[in-house]
């Protein structure tokens, strides 16, 4: 991969639509502009032009052309937008008459924010928030995604950084100037800054993953004996027949997930096979799965056959599942089993009644355990990882006495320490990085 080729890549989706878009980066991009206009736009303007093919003079497609000339472009580099009709053999040709400029060549996957990221247009976190941008199927995923491409994390680990580099600079001196008596205030000082640091950390971590449970979906299972109606419940809220359902207790063995938006956020429901003792193997697998299932769910939702009087027992099964929710189904039916459980939500899958109480009570769960908060948080196990590494620096410092023990040892923890928060936004060591972080993306990104 050569930093100093022109690359190309069509940035829209493939396939046929009203426009497409192709991005060209790179040194030659305002002279592929004159080859194939006739003339160069000028910077950051919108101009309709016809496209021709440099050689042949063949109108190839009209269209818009816009030039950004660097640095003020996405990737720092001369940029050159050319948006076509989104026709694949206009597109096909285009990428043709691309390739045979000199030295331009297709993109490889993420290259565009590769070279915004070398130019410091990004930091890493802002790059990783780009990727779950344009992956974001919900509003609250979005939003999410939003307020890490502005920088709001990498500003918080930058600031982070910078008093651990001050610490460093207290150490420098007690090193540089081992006769001097040190303070005892500045040892004081520099440990208390360490140690609030190291709250504020550990503060951050302890977040339950919620940033990280938001990009991947919040996963709630549907638990409860057979024939409690945990199947009608499934294909009642994904408002699809996804699990078959039947009178016949043990109807379901597999594992049956749908994805579903909740009030903006991504939740994937979980119907299971019910809970019994069983003779038939296969269903004893389900019933194994579905343990299995329920104890990584985050969320857990009993549903109980609100016409059958205590059977079976539901402290039992409560204790089993330890639910979030509990869920009496089939209130329709004559014979309701009285009293309800006071946190309950009353439902019938077959008059739908309840079920909007139901959602709101889910979506207000989803909400508390991981819906956005004030301060960002971490959405990435490389970020949970490389803060554990500099929280546990930070703790082996603060197990050493500053007087007695070398300086030079308790300045190596922290600048340990330093290099960690430094490696989740790129400021140092990255290259290693770099392959992980932009393997998510695709080509023309
Ligand atoms: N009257 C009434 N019947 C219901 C209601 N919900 C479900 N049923 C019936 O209860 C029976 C069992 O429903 P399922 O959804 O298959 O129950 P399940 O919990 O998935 O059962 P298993 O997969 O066997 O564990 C079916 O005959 C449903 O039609 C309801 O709200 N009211
Ligand atoms: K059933
Ligand atoms: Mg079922």
């Amino acid at each position: 991969m050569n930093d100093r080729d022109t690359i190309f890549a069509l940035s829209t989706a493939a396939g046929r639509a009203g426009v497409a878009v192709i991005r060209v980066s790179g040194r030659r991009a305002p002279l592929v502009a004159e080859r194939l206009c006739g003339r160069r736009p000028q910077a950051r303007r919108a101009e309709r032009a016809v496209l021709r093919h440099p050689g042949t003079g063949e109108a190839l497609d009209d269209g818009l052309v816009l030039l950004f000339p660097a640095p003020r472009s996405f990737t720092g580099e001369d940029v050159l937008e050319l948006q076509v009709h989104g026709s694949l053999a206009v597109v096909a040709v285009l990428l043709e008459v691309l390739s045979g400029e000199k030295d331009c060549r297709p993109a490889e996957p993420g290259e565009f924010t590769r070279r915004a990221f070398h130019n410091g247009k990004l930091d890493l976190t802002q790059v990783e928030g780009l990727a779950d941008l344009i992956d974001a199927t919900t509003e609250a995923q979005r939003r999410q995604a939003r307020r890490q491409v502005d920088g709001a994390l990498g500003t918080l680990y930058d600031g982070w950084r910078e008093r651990l580099v001050r610490v460093a600079a207290h150490l420098e001196v007690m090193i540089d100037f081992p006769d001097e008596d040190v303070p005892q205030e500045t040892r004081d000082l520099v440990a208390g800054q360490v140690r609030m640091l190291r709250d504020e950390l550990r503060a951050h971590l302890d977040d339950s993953r919620r940033g990280e449970r938001l990009r991947h979906g919040v996963s709630v299972v549907i638990l409860g004996a057979p024939n409690a109606g945990k199947s009608s419940l499934l294909n009642l809220l994904a408002q699809r027949e996804a699990a078959i359902v039947s009178e016949i207790a043990g109807t379901t063995r597999d594992v049956i997930e749908v994805h579903l938006d909740l009030g903006g956020y991504p939740v994937t429901l979980v119907d299971t096979a019910g809970l019994r003792e069983t003779e038939d193997r296969i269903e004893a697998e389900g019933v194994r799965r579905t343990r299995a299932r329920a104890a990584d769910a985050d969320i857990r939702l009993l549903v109980r056959d609100a016409s059958i009087p205590g059977i079976p027992d539901l402290a039992t099964m409560a204790e089993e599942t330890s639910p979030d929710l509990v869920v009496y189904n089939k209130i329709d039916r004559e014979g309701v089993a009285t009293p309800f459980h006071e946190e309950a939500v009353r439902i019938s899958c077959r008059t739908g009644a309840g079920v909007d109480t139901l959602l709101e009570r889910l979506g207000a769960l989803v909400r508390a355990r991981f819906g956005l908060t004030e301060a960002p948080v971490l959405t990435r196990a490389r970020h949970r990882r490389a803060l554990g590494d500099c929280v546990s620096a930070l703790e082996r410092f603060l197990a050493r006495d500053l007087s007695d023990d070398a300086p030079e040892l308790a300045a190596e923890e922290i600048r340990f320490a330093v290099g960690s928060l430094g490696r989740i936004t790129g400021r140092v060591d990255v290259e290693d990085l770099l392959d992980v972080v932009f393997r998510d993306f695709c080509i023309g990104k």
